[in-house]
């Protein structure tokens, strides 16, 4: 297990840089999948879901070639496919959330798709309903072994068809439009997820060959072509890292610029935490968090407590309320957060309690914070990160505390946060990585 030991209360200056975005890149990297001939993808993050999930490309027989530094080119063009039915599958499929987004373009493209039960974060149910139920809209048929907790759907043939997703999921959403990209026919799917990740893998496979329309929306057409090919694709900032650096930098009473943020793709992000008082200032592509001594959270206009919840796209994303609930432990007044999805992320807030933070958690999905305006810090102590946001958001509470604080399970946060340590020392973080 490893460990993080952060001395916190000093301030951090300079450029920062997000790296591409995890949730984006798993999905393009699955969509390789679709066509035997060459993707070249960049901007590719060196996170361990990434490596693990090339890895298994990898295994599966993709010819992946590293041309630098997060650019890869993947070509699927001879694959061996009884590796899906390996014991070493069984292990490296289930081990991240993201590798359930192979099992469309193998379905779509070699008629049969297989997953062991996808791993990821342990922050409430994580059903997969939405995925299979499409690909049986498809014609497919889902095979399941409760025991065995593995999953397959085969099909000679998919067809297009209509569908209401039964939730707007997000890698559900990317697995059926992949599936639906090679059906014969036309696909309609409505309540469909429409994230930027979303909207990078639609554009991508249009580029591919594919006939996409609704891109941005949540109801998406797609016509079936019967092959793709390759393409460039470069995957977009980590919108989740640029909302975690907004909220370190106003913890940290700091200074920070946040390089190259494709800000016209961070949707409300930048505005939830304008409401929480933080100033964002945007420069060409940049994102600017000014030094502030103090922020405070408004009210709704009747003076009631301001309630942040997350929502599909274009609302919320759920992967920034820990980060939201935690700056607003030294914010000036209070706020209810409201995580709707996951039933247990809010958990880690009895940590920041020991540290000395004003919350009342009022059941699994809310939270009521009661800011402290700075006057007192928080305190250090000894951690361990349960999931990869509250494990960030640990971080910066760390960062702001006075003392050293230590954070066990760190592979948790290096699930999705490159090379971290470096990055936040080249801003003045005093951070050390023990094992
Ligand atoms: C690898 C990857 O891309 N992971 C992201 C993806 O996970 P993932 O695609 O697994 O998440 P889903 O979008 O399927 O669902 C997330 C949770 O929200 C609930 N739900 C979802 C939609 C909805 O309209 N109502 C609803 O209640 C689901 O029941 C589930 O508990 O999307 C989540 C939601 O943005 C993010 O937290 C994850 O970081
Ligand atoms: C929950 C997350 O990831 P995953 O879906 O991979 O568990 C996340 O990125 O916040």
């Amino acid at each position: 297990m490893g460990t993080f030991q952060i001395t916190g209360g000093q301030r951090l200056s300079g450029s920062i840089t997000p790296q591409g975005a995890k949730n984006e890149a798993l999905q393009i990297i699955c969509a390789t999948l679709l066509t035997a001939e060459r993707v070249t993808i960049s901007n590719i993050p060196d996170i361990v879901d990434v490596n693990k999930l090339i890895d298994i490309l990898a295994d599966l027989g993709v010819k992946v070639q590293r041309k630098g530094h997060g650019i890869y080119s993947f070509k699927a063009d001879d694959l061996n496919l009884d590796y899906l039915e390996s014991d070493e599958f069984k292990v490296k499929g289930a081990s991240l959330r993201g590798s359930i987004m192979i099992v469309g373009p193998l379905l779509a493209r070699f008629g049969k798709g297989y997953i062991p039960k996808p791993g990821g974060d342990k922050i409430g149910r994580r059903r997969l309903d939405t995925h299979f139920e499409g690909f049986q809209k498809l014609g497919a048929k889902f095979r399941y072994k409760p025991g065995e907790s593995f999953y397959g759907v085969e099909a000679k043939k998919l067809k297009g068809a209509y569908m209401l997703l039964d939730e707007a999921s997000v890698t559900g959403t990317a697995n059926i439009v992949m599936a639906a990209a090679l059906a014969e026919g036309t696909t309609t799917i409505y309540n469909a997820a429409c994230e930027p990740y979303l909207q990078q893998l639609c554009k991508m496979l249009n580029r591919m060959g594919a006939k996409i329309s609704g891109i941005g929306s949540n109801l998406l057409s797609i016509e079936g072509v019967s092959e793709l090919g390759g393409c460039d694709h470069r995957v977009l900032p980590d919108m989740i890292e640029i909302g975690s650096w907004i909220g370190m930098a106003a913890m940290t009473s700091s200074e920070l610029r946040i390089k190259d943020v494709s800000f016209d793709d961070l949707g409300v992000i930048p505005t939830v935490f304008s409401k929480m008082g933080i100033k964002v200032q945007r420069e060409n592509d940049d994102l600017i968090v000014p030094q502030q001594d103090h922020y405070e959270i408004e009210t709704f206009i009747d003076g009631s407590i301001l309630t942040i919840a997350d929502a599909p796209w274009p609302g919320f994303t759920p992967d920034l309320l820990s980060i939201a609930l935690v700056v607003a432990t030294q914010a000036r007044g209070s706020v209810l957060i409201h995580q709707k999805m996951f039933e247990s992320r809010l958990f880690f807030v009895d940590k920041l309690i020991d540290m000395g933070a004003q919350i009342i958690l009022c059941d699994p999905h809310r939270a009521t914070v009661i800011g402290m305006d700075k006057a007192t810090p928080l305190k250090a102590t000894t951690m361990t990160s349960p999931d990869i946001r509250a494990g960030i958001s640990l971080l910066i509470a760390a960062l702001s505390a006075e003392g050293t604080s230590t954070i066990h399970n760190i592979e948790q946060i290096d699930r999705g946060y490159e090379n971290i340590d470096e990055r936040l020392r080249a801003i003045g973080a005093q951070i050390v990585r023990v094992n």
